[in-house]
């Protein structure tokens, strides 16, 4: 699962929860992207903040790790390289990439889409305020998944944090208290 994770937050754990159990995958493997690239208007926290959250957000789940390798590699951050550096660090695994509905809605604006496919199954979760929707996609490489509807967005806790309102149980006890102890988030953004 790739993100910006900025910050990681309980939408994204569940939908990554929920996907693991209904696809029956052996671990789901968080990416944290480089350079989000879509995200070039917005102001995105250093990379090793969002790799420590995301690493303290998952650390309890024995089937959830972190990868670094969007982090790793120099310039914007293209799913391509990332499903290409995971197959050639796991030859033999099958690969399952999972999306929000926003995320999918976006996906052939990706660099190398028509390669995407080949690279891995997608599971395009259900997110509230997004229409889910394999239109245009390649049926047989995209499924649709429901999940358990969170409303939570990464902007939002931001925003919140910046106004002095309160994140817990929006995102995990840990991220919070990384959130405060690095005083993120507290500048006016965007
Ligand atoms: N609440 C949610 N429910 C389901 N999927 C989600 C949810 N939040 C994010 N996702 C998915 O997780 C992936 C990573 O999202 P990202 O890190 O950009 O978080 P975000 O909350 O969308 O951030 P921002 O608000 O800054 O745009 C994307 O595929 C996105 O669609
Ligand atoms: O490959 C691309 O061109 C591309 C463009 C936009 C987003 N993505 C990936 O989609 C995932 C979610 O992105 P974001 O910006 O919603 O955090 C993350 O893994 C990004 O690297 C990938």
């Amino acid at each position: 699962m790739g993100g910006t994770f900025d910050p990681i937050h309980h939408g994204h754990l569940v939908a990554a929860s929920e996907a693991a159990s209904r696809f029956d995958l052996a671990e789901v493997v968080f990416v944290p992207t480089g350079q989000p690239w879509q995200k070039a208007d917005t102001q995105v926290s250093p990379a090793e903040h969002r790799y420590l959250m995301t690493v303290v957000a998952t650390a309890s789940n024995p089937r959830f790790t972190v990868s670094r390798v969007d982090l790793d590699r120099d310039g914007p951050t293209y799913t391509s390289d990332t499903l290409r550096d995971l197959r050639a660090l796991r030859p033999d695994d099958e690969l399952y990439f999972i999306t929000g509905a926003d995320a999918l809605a976006q996906i052939l604006s990706w660099k190398d889409v028509d390669e995407l496919w080949e690279l891995a199954h997608f599971i395009g979760v259900t997110r509230p305020g997004y229409h889910l929707s394999e239109s245009g996609l390649p049926q047989d490489r995209v499924t649709l998944q429901e999940v358990p509807a969170m409303a939570i967005s990464s902007s939002n806790c931001r925003q919140r944090v910046s106004d002095g309102e309160p994140v817990w149980y929006l995102v995990p006890d840990g991220v919070v208290q990384y959130i405060n102890k690095y005083e993120l988030y507290t500048d006016d953004r965007e």
